[in-house]
Order: structure tokens, then C-alpha cells, then sequence
């Protein structure tokens, strides 16, 4: 089997996966089961296979600086070595996310974030490396379609809760967010709080 054909048919198998999870979270909301479905109709989701080598000093580099997925969900197969890590938000510590055999770590995005209104948070994370093993991982980015104006949406905000996020674009947003993660420069990345109204 060649390799495009194995991809395209893990992509095929997260992607319902995707669907489904995006079901459960509407549902959760309060909101009917398919609500979001429609931001999918031409999504961009996108797989990326990473390979972190061994590092001879990795207290001195890291394999993915911190920073916070811009679609909706992350789902994302790793090996045994273990080095992504989750940013705890009452004391700012670093917690290892710890491979369990045969599970895949869900990330929760920032597009999630804004649809929710803030009852679901995008989680900041990173990836640490190690002297003695390499690594691999196998993020599938679930993102809507690009043309999509992502805000809170209509049904969860009111006067008590208005919204908290101005809409902007996704796919502009996504540009933005990917050319200065790149950098790994100690500037901050853009991110929704930009958008954020209160
Ligand atoms: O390698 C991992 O476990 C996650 C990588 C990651 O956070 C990313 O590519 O956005
Ligand atoms: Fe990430």
C-alpha cells in the first residue's frame, strides 16, 4: 500500500471522527447535534506526520514552541517517548500528556473557543525533546473552511452572556497564525485575543 493511500485513509477514518466529536460538542452546548457541520461544507483539515530526533541538549530547544491550535480540534495519534505537555491554567505549570497505548490526545482549538463563547478553552501546549529517543506524532488539524466568519454563536449569547469575540475570518486568521508560529521568535503569535471584545 503506498504511503498517500495509508494517509488518506487514516485522514478518512479521524475525519468522521472529527464529525463525531463536533456532535457531541454541540450537544453538550445545548445545541442540536449537526450546528456546526455547516462550517465544515469545504474544510481545510490537514495532517501533519512530525518527527522530533533525539536532541543533544534539550533543555536548550524545544521540538514545538508553545502555542495554542487555531482550528477547532486536534486529534492526534503520538508514540511511546512521550514530550507533549499542556500549560495548567491555575498555577501556569507544564503537565506532561502521557502516551496512553492505543489513544489518541483531543485538542480542543481556539475556533471552539469562540463558537462556545468560552464555555470550551483552546489549551496552550508544547512539545519537549530528549537526548536518547525520537519521536513521532501525527496531528490532524480539524479546521472549518477558510471563507468561515468565526464568532460566538447566536444561540449561546445573550444579555447576560453577550459575546466575547469579535468575527474574523478563518482562513486570514489561520495565514497569520501559522507564518508567525514559524518564526519561533519571542514575539507573541496572533490570537483571538485580539478579537476579544470584553
Ligand atoms: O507532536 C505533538 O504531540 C503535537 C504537535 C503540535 O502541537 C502541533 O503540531 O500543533
Ligand atoms: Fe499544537
Amino acid at each position: 500500500m503506498l504511503v498517500r493511500e495509508v494517509c488518506q485513509t487514516y485522514a478518512r477514518e479521524v475525519e468522521k471522527l472529527g464529525y463525531k466529536l463536533l456532535e457531541l460538542i454541540s450537544l453538550s452546548l445545548g445545541l442540536p447535534s449537526n450546528r456546526l457541520n455547516g462550517y465544515f461544507e469545504d474544510h481545510t483539515t490537514m495532517m501533519r506526520l512530525n518527527h522530533y530526533p533525539p536532541c543533544p541538549c534539550p533543555e536548550l530547544a524545544l521540538g514545538v514552541g508553545r502555542h495554542k491550535d487555531a482550528g477547532a480540534l486536534t486529534i492526534v495519534a503520538q508514540d511511546d517517548v512521550g514530550g507533549l505537555q499542556v500549560r495548567r491554567k491555575s498555577d501556569e505549570v507544564w503537565v506532561p500528556v502521557k502516551p496512553t497505548p492505543n489513544a489518541l490526545v483531543i485538542n480542543v482549538g481556539d475556533t471552539i473557543q469562540v463558537w462556545s463563547n468560552e464555555a470550551y478553552e483552546s489549551v496552550e501546549h508544547r512539545v519537549v525533546v530528549n537526548s536518547e529517543r525520537e519521536r513521532f506524532s501525527i496531528p490532524v488539524f480539524f479546521f472549518p473552511s477558510h471563507y468561515v466568519m468565526v464568532k460566538p454563536l447566536e444561540e449561546l449569547v445573550n444579555e447576560g452572556n453577550p459575546p466575547k469575540y469579535k468575527p474574523y475570518n478563518f482562513g486570514k486568521f489561520f495565514v497569520a497564525r501559522n507564518r508567525s508560529d514559524y518564526k519561533k521568535l519571542e514575539v507573541q503569535n496572533i490570537q483571538i485575543s485580539y478579537f476579544k471584545i470584553i
